[in-house]
């Protein structure tokens, strides 16, 4: 018997019945959970996308509300992911939400990407898109791709049916002085509510087998003109060549700030449990610790790496912020592709506000 919720697409020619046990059928993994990921897989939970794959491991922040509806004021602090799985397991509760509480990085992205037909990248900086893009190449995925640029939006389908890849656009990742600081890059709230449905209706047309999916194509969208524009993107055969990945992801990223607020470090250990590392000396631990920490003094990092599991982001804290510092520099030498942030300020500017 037809499902309600979904007479108005069965009732739709040139999608009915078929197309929606398609959605149902269907595995897609959206990678971020911000002004992008948030209309796509509001949209796909409540068009019936059977399987919803969530990867975010940020909290919620004030300025994010102009325009990540899914959260409100009583959100702020608390993990994006926790939220949107709440909301979204309340508006459409057939839906299998799978949660990631990781960044994607290089060690988990096969594992992950796996496990799914096709990914949404909604994520804001280039080592998570070169990232999806070669794990996507590698397992034979497409994935929908959405970029925000001011008032502009891009979104294309990259490695879909022998069509190009991320790299036959962009082959090579920009270097860390090419890109513009993402903390200074202002949106205007609307522009990735338009961009992600866009980019939802890809993930539909894909599933569903209809339309002309934007492989091959860019498309341009400017919200001051309410233009459009679409660019051919040529197949360049080096470019989809990925065997493994690559030992660079990060070079240039955002996320690789590699430092967080005491602030918000503050939120998360209240809420969740984290991965915390001490590099203080023995003595000061003893005195007082934070009661996840786990206590590697900076002297002995080196030879006990074994004891970190690099799979799980890990958190730096010292005293100050300055061991801290020369750890992440260590660790970044030894795992370039793990997600590891220390703690501005260290302990003296955490405890206070963990109180
Ligand atoms: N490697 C990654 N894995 C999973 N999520 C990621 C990764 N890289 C970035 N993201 C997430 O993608 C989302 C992008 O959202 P958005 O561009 O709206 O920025 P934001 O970080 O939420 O906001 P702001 O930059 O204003 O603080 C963020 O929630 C971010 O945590």
């Amino acid at each position: 018997m037809a499902q309600p919720r979904f007479i108005r697409h069965h009732q739709l020619k040139g999608f009915g019945p078929e197309s929606q046990s398609k959605l149902g059928q269907a595995r897609v993994l959206i990678v971020g959970l911000g002004g992008l990921g948030l209309p796509v897989a509001q949209y796909l939970n409540a068009m019936g996308v059977g399987t919803l794959g969530l990867v975010e491991q940020d909290l919620i922040e004030y300025h994010n509300l102009q325009r990540q509806l899914l959260y409100d004021e009583r959100d702020v602090g608390r993990p994006k992911l926790e939220v949107a799985i709440e909301r979204l397991a309340n508006q459409n509760r057939c839906t299998n939400l799978i949660s990631f509480d990781t960044f994607l990085t290089k060690t988990n992205a096969l594992r992950i990407v796996g496990d799914f037909d096709l990914v949404v990248d909604a994520t804001d900086n280039f080592a998570t898109r070169y990232l999806i893009n070669d794990a996507c190449v590698i397992l034979k995925k497409p994935f929908v791709y959405g970029a925000l640029h001011g008032f502009e939006g891009h979104v294309s389908v990259f490695n879909h049916d022998g069509g190009p890849t991320y790299r036959c656009l962009f082959p090579e990742m920009p270097k860390a002085e090419e890109v513009p600081d993402c903390n200074e890059n202002g949106v205007l709230g609307v522009v990735p509510g338009i961009i992600g449905t866009l980019q939802a209706l890809e993930v539909v047309k894909i599933v569903a087998g209809i339309g002309n999916v934007l492989s091959g194509k860019l498309l341009l969208y400017d919200g001051l003109t309410q233009t459009t524009q679409q660019i051919d993107i040529p197949v360049n055969p080096q470019n989809k060549k990925i065997k493994e990945l690559l030992a660079s992801y990060g070079a240039s990223d955002c996320e690789t700030a590699f430092s967080m607020e005491p602030e918000k470090f503050a939120e998360m250990v209240k809420r969740q449990k984290v991965q915390l590392i001490d590099v203080r000396n023995p003595n000061e631990y003893r005195e007082f610790h934070l009661q996840l920490a786990k206590n590697i003094p900076l002297a002995e990092l080196s030879s006990r790496l074994d004891e970190i599991d690099f799979d799980r982001p890990v958190y730096i804290i010292c005293q100050s912020g300055t061991r801290s510092a020369k750890a992440l520099a260590r660790l970044r030498q030894e795992r370039p592709n793990a997600a590891i942030l220390h703690i501005l300020g260290g302990m003296d500017k955490t405890v206070p506000l963990c109180l």
